[in-house]
């Protein structure tokens, strides 16, 4: 029998093409502003996919980063944000003095994001730097917006490149919409 989760046909908003393409311009402006001693941070488990991709582009532009993961998670098997961050696992290297680039898959409430910063700041990073592939929009203010995004993303629920619901679909190469 089908798998709910899995049943629906998601529509592609940003195919793989468009994927690469925007992972590619991402890389071309972190480059400059990093180096072999910038530590940068997937937050797992959906930034792992863009994170992979973007760490090689950066190496092909001659950026060979550091690399650590910090397990975040506030979505549950949920659409919508529990508006809590539980952290399952923390950096398995001390960031102290060192630049730090965060990386994750999408914006949204912007609580992943600003809890990633605070974890980053509070074990001593010299900076942070922080790079989202997608945006979505939201009406209220968000702190800290991003450095760096890839792509505007709609206000739908995103599947596909790392993105999950209920830890279906993040395998697709496309990024789709499931609603
Ligand atoms: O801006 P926000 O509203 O905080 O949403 C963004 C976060 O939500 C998702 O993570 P989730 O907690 O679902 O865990 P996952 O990485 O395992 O999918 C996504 O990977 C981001 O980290
Ligand atoms: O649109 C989304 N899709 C999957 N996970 C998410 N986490 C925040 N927003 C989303």
């Amino acid at each position: 029998m089908a798998d709910p989760e899995t049943r629906a046909d998601p529509t592609v908003l940003l195919p793989e093409a468009e994927v690469r393409r925007v992972v590619d311009e991402l890389a071309a402006r972190i480059a400059p502003v990093v180096d072999d001693q910038t530590v940068a941070v997937v937050l797992l488990t959906g930034g792992l996919w863009f994170a992979a991709d973007l760490t090689r582009a950066l190496a092909r532009a001659g950026a060979h980063v550091r690399f650590d993961a910090l397990w975040l998670a506030s979505y549950g098997d949920e659409t919508t944000s529990r508006g809590r961050i539980d952290v399952h696992a923390p950096l398995q290297r001390s960031v102290q003095g060192r630049k730090v680039l965060i990386l994750d898959d999408v914006f949204d409430t912007g609580l992943s994001l600003a809890e990633a910063v605070r974890i980053m700041r509070e074990a001593g990073a010299s900076e942070v730097l922080t790079c989202v592939f997608a945006r979505k929009p939201w009406p209220l203010p968000r702190a800290p917006e991003p450095d760096f995004v890839g792509w505007e993303a709609p206000n739908r629920f995103l599947v596909g490149y790392g993105l999950d619901h209920a830890g279906a679909w993040r395998g697709l190469a496309d990024i789709c919409a499931l609603d």
